[in-house]
């Protein structure tokens, strides 16, 4: 029985009780420090529960919010966009900082470009064309009958009738048509997210940006937070959520030699880092329901390059580049460009253009020498612009997969695997899990756990508030 396994645990590890001895008791632990753990505590906090603790495995707090900046350029390796207007709550709390960017580029700002790789120009209707069939599947009812497949088989179907076989180019426009849908969910192919899972993701209209970087989120969700609530450094090695001798506490250990006891922990981790390391940070074993439902999901791996000079090339105004793939005949170590089919320009930044690569490409990408990703990109941006692009004096790329407190980027997504074994939404994620005793120990917050907004910011948040609310009510005196 659990009890039996967390008992003997409990009981056989000499260690074990050292820890509990010299364990601070508090009555939340929350760990992760990303957005949804910041917006948890400050929920308990602003509710006046303030014996709490946030445990975050790296020296700076945002998680997969990072902006970078240097010499006056201002990039993002992680979130980039709000996804909504005011129908999303981050919208309106960046609207109301006086910190949202309200005017984001029209059409005409743009100095668009849609290119082969090798620099001729596509027809334009058809890029409409893709764009529109692209944003389809917004409505509803169209992914229905694919419920039981992979998100892409709606495409495959659609495209044929869209784009018959006498189209020029058919192949490159059904490619970067896998490619965009591959950037938007953070898949590596279509076919392996749930269709369903796409279907539940909820739309709340066009994107828009922080003035200021995203990090003015961070900077604001721990203004509100005292400095001895948060332990930077801080990993935490193991959680003991199942032990007779404390039945309403749960024992948090740190890999710097730290310890709590808490009534109620709430985990916020990142999807691949729990998948990775259950088995070594919880005693005992998570339930097998839950580990069959972490079995269901998987995070996506995309990453940005970043290619910047001290005076945009391309003349005035914001520069777009779309690729159109039509020969497909890279030698084989430049074949991860193939998943790059944009190069934009980055937010306020005159003269920094960004590229999105995901999937396999993307963990290729990840293994390359810096240099060797920026001469592939200069060869693409080169060939495709026909222009003599200078040598960069800004270059970035980011490596999520390797982040070891991340492991991916976004966004988890329901596999068709795991569709088919029972998983239909991501709260099933976010079950609290009760010790042998009945009482509830475990929670689980972060963007994997949310139905409609996974793999976004504002999603993360709402799961942080949500959890610290469901704390609330656990932790009030039940009434005599
Ligand atoms: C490249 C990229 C682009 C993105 N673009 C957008 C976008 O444009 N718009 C948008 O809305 N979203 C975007 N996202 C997604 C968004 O960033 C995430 O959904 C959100 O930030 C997740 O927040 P979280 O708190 O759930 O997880 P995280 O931010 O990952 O936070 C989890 C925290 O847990 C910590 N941790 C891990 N292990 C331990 C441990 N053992 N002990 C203690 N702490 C630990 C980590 O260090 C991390 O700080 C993007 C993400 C990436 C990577």
């Amino acid at each position: 029985s659990p009890l039996g396994e967390a008992g003997s645990y409990c009981c056989t590890q000499r260690n074990h009780d050292a820890w509990t001895e010299i364990a601070t008791e508090v009555d939340v632990v929350v760990v992760g420090g990303g957005v949804a753990g910041l917006t948890a505590i400050n929920t308990l906090l602003n509710h006046n529960v303030t014996d709490v603790v946030l445990l975050e495995a790296q020296d700076r707090l945002g998680g997969r919010v990072r902006t970078y900046r240097q010499d006056g350029v201002v990039v993002e390796d992680g979130a980039e966009w709000i996804h909504g207007d005011e129908r999303n709550a981050l919208h309106r709390l960046a609207s109301s900082l006086l910190e949202l960017d309200e005017n984001p580029p029209a059409d005409d700002d743009w100095d668009w470009h849609w290119v082969t790789e090798e620099g001729q120009p596509g027809r334009v209707l058809d890029y409409a064309k893709l764009m529109k069939l692209f944003e389809e599947t917004e409505q509803p009812g169209l992914l229905e009958p694919y419920y039981d497949t992979g998100y892409g088989y709606y495409y495959l179907d659609r495209f044929p009738e869209v784009f018959p076989p006498s189209t020029p180019h058919q192949e490159g426009l059904l490619h970067y048509l896998h490619q965009i849908v591959n950037s938007d969910e953070g898949t590596g192919s279509w076919l392996d997210m749930s269709a369903e899972d796409a279907d539940q993701y909820e739309h709340q209209g066009e994107d828009f940006q922080w003035k200021n970087g995203y990090d003015t989120l961070i900077t604001y969700l721990k203004e509100t937070i005292p400095e001895t609530v948060v332990h930077l450094s801080t990993p935490v090695t193991q959680v003991v959520w199942d032990c007779p001798e404390f039945p309403s506490q749960a024992l948090v250990v740190t890999q710097n030699g730290k310890a709590f006891r808490a009534r109620h922990i709430l985990v916020t981790v990142p999807s691949a880092y729990l998948q990775k390391n259950h088995l070594t940070m919880f005693q005992p074993r998570l339930p097998s329901d839950f580990l069959h439902n972490l079995e269901g999901v998987r995070l996506g791996v995309a990453n940005k390059i970043q290619v910047g000079w001290a005076e945009p090339w391309w003349g005035k105004g914001l520069y777009a580049l779309d690729i159109l793939w039509s020969h497909f005949n890279l030698p084989p170590h430049m074949c991860w460009l193939y998943s790059v089919v944009s190069a934009f320009s980055v937010h306020q930044q005159k003269a920094v253009v960004e590229l999105f690569v995901t999937g396999n490409s993307s963990l290729y990408m990840e293994e390359l020498q810096e240099d060797e990703v920026k001469d592939h990109v200069m060869h693409l941006i080169r060939k495709a612009s026909g222009q003599a692009v200078p040598e960069p004096t800004f270059f970035r790329r980011t490596r999520w997969s390797r982040d070891p407190w991340t492991l991916g980027s976004y966004a988890t997504y329901i596999t068709v695997e795991g569709h088919e074994a029972g998983l239909r939404n991501h709260s099933q994620l976010a079950q609290p899990i009760k010790n042998s005793a009945g009482h509830t120990v475990l929670l689980w917050a972060g963007e994997h756990t949310h139905n409609t907004r996974y793999g976004t910011v504002d999603g993360a948040m709402d799961t942080g508030n949500a959890e610290a609310l469901r704390i609330l009510g656990l932790l009030k005196p039940s009434s005599p």
